[in-house]
């Protein structure tokens, strides 16, 4: 008796939907209809109570799984049996009442989703068209295919119809393509269901359906999984007191992408590893609360800008055959008015896969390490290797040529005065003064290696102007080892390259080995970031087929990239 009173209660619950709306339906029906949407309501509220206010029987075709719904479940009495069967296992397991109803309402969506996709409706649909091209490896992004008639949604559908059916599905527009798409009829919107999510923020679902209800014939919806970012520092739960709960905290560190579940509160965002087999997803601190607490550390403390993304203008390296230190001319500078550092915090960035289409340019590899790490060597032995695929920048500079030199070969020569006007022009990317004579890398030169459709590698620190679409540039950071192990390997790298070489081998001193050490540790403090990857230079032949096999990688395998990159 107890359980049938509770019965009675739950569907009592789940009928109490504002049964004034639908009281042109006979008895049963308005049972089941109000069950129904109740149910859908609890996730789709905003999809349904518009068509449905407007004017009743005019069903989104969630509403049409009602009807089916209706035609399965003839009576209620096998509504009942059904629930009832449901209802003991749930009992059995002691599933929450809430979890009850949740796990009901995506039973019926399933069960609805089956006879639905069997089914063929009224009016014949005309086919869908061609789906556009995707990915193979976009395995998560959907293509949804409805043929719309004036109704505000009735549709044929393409795709994985189980992830279209779940319970939990909401399509958003994505800002400024739908303005510029809609004409087209492509939309491109979220879909709420284990992916989630939210390109285009504080956007209610009846958006679409309002911007829908323009639209004609076969309509084509990309399906996007969530924003997916990228973390730019790491994060710890466990060390952090303002969390609320240490235990519900997602650990991540600098690089891992995160696929965000939630943005709804404006402190902790819900996010969870991707690729995370478990689903488990935690808090993080959202970027408006990691934003104020670093830019509260600048304030207190000066040396925590080194956090802070900024371009100075760096100096040269000695592969410019300028000296080891940071020789960029002080008085040069203050002339040109440089130093106009930008500044952008590391927090988060939205990121999106990326593959390179084979007509498409190489991403700009830039190496960069402290000076001595070996970052001429290692692109030494990537030209040799294939100096067909990879090519390296010409720099200008303002010294006299030599005999043997041709211009646009070692370098592009130009006089003082148009050096400056380049300067003034922000035509280099770096430049730099070494025994009265200017030394320079330009974009141009940069530009001309990826017109030439090879790869160009750079050995520049990373800048902010790179940081484009047009150069995508993939940063490697070259670190060195240990103290101990700089001391052995460079001592024997001494005695082979003597061998092989025609060059001057380094010799390196004790104060090098800290230099390089410590130049290290502050260029990931300020860039570390902006490295895709970091190659410990240890063993130079191990260092150099890294690189290569990770070079390799990012030519021909998905990965991630900064949204801000993507041609859409
Ligand atoms: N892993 C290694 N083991 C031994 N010697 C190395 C290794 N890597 C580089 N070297 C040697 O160290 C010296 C400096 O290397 P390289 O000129 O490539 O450094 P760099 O980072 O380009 O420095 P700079 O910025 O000053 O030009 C070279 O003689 C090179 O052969």
């Amino acid at each position: 008796m107890a359980n049938l009173n509770f019965q009675h209660k739950f569907i009592q619950s789940l009928v109490s939907h504002d049964p004034s709306e639908i009281c042109e339906f006979g008895d049963q029906e308005t049972f089941l209809i109000s069950y129904f949407i109740n149910i859908i309501n609890v996730e789709n509220s905003c999809c349904l109570k518009s068509p449905w206010n407007k004017k009743k029987r005019q069903f989104f075709f969630f509403l049409r799984n009602t009807e089916v719904f209706i035609i399965h479940f003839l009576s209620l009495q096998i509504l009942l049996f059904f629930y009832s069967c449901a209802l003991v296992i749930f009992n059995q397991n002691n599933i929450p009442f809430p979890m009850q109803r949740h796990l009901f309402s995506s039973l019926m969506m399933f069960t609805v989703h089956d006879m639905v996709s069997q089914k063929e409706f009224d009016p014949r649909l005309p086919p869908l068209p061609p789906l556009p091209y995707i990915e193979k490896e976009e395995d998560s992004i959907k293509i949804v295919c409805l043929v719309k008639n004036q109704e505000p949604l009735v549709g044929a559908y393409g795709g994985p119809l189980k992830t279209i059916f779940s319970p939990r599905i909401f399509f958003v527009p994505r800002p400024g393509l739908l303005n510029g798409l809609l004409h087209h009829g492509l939309l491109v919107c979220l879909l709420c269901h284990g992916f989630l999510v939210c390109l285009l923020r504080h956007v209610a679902p009846n958006c679409l359906i309002r911007h829908g209800s323009h639209l004609k014939g076969a309509v084509t919806f990309k399906v996007i999984p969530g924003t997916k970012e990228e973390a730019l520092f790491h994060y710890n739960p466990q060390a952090d007191p303002a969390i609320p709960c240490k235990d519900a905290g997602l650990e991540f560190w600098r690089g891992d992408v995160l696929q965000i579940v939630s943005q709804e509160d404006d402190t902790w965002w819900q996010a969870r590893q991707h690729n995370d087999a478990n689903l488990r997803a935690g808090l993080i601190p959202s970027r408006q609360l990691q934003e104020s607490i670093l830019l509260k550390l600048i304030t207190c403390n000066v040396k925590l800008i080194d956090f802070v993304f900024s371009f100075p203008t760096a100096g040269l390296r000695k592969s410019f055959r300028l000296s080891r230190k940071d020789n960029t001319s002080q008085q040069v500078r203050q002339k040109m008015g440089e130093g106009h550092a930008s500044i952008h915090l590391p927090i988060y960035q939205e990121v999106l896969p990326y593959k390179r289409k084979p007509d498409e340019p190489y991403r700009l590899v830039l190496l960069s390490g402290p000076s001595g790490v070996g970052v001429t060597e290692l692109k030494r032995r990537l030209l040799l290797s294939d100096p067909e695929h990879f090519s390296l920048t010409v720099p200008y500079t303002t010294r006299e040529q030599k005999k043997h030199e041709r211009e646009g070969e070692e370098y592009y020569f130009v006089s003082k005065h148009t050096f400056e006007k380049y300067i003034f022009n922000h035509k280099f990317l770096e430049y730099g003064e070494y025994k009265g004579n200017y030394y320079s890398m330009s974009l141009n030169s940069v530009r001309r290696v990826i017109a030439e459709s090879k790869l160009c590698l750079l050995d520049v620190k990373p800048h902010v102007t790179l940081y484009t679409s047009e150069f995508k540039p993939y940063v490697v950071f070259v670190k060195p080892p240990s103290i101990e192990r700089l001391r052995l390997s460079r001592r024997n790298a001494k005695v082979l390259s003597s061998q092989n070489e025609q060059a001057p081998t380094k010799i390196f001193t004790e104060e090098d080995f800290q230099d390089m050490i410590t130049s290290a540790q502050a260029m990931e403090n300020k860039y570390g970031h902006l490295f895709e990857n970091v190659i410990i230079n240890d063993d130079l032949a191990m260092a150099f087929t890294e690189l290569r096999i990770k070079l390799a990688k990012i030519e021909t395998e998905t990965h991630w990239i900064p949204n801000t990159w993507a041609h859409v």
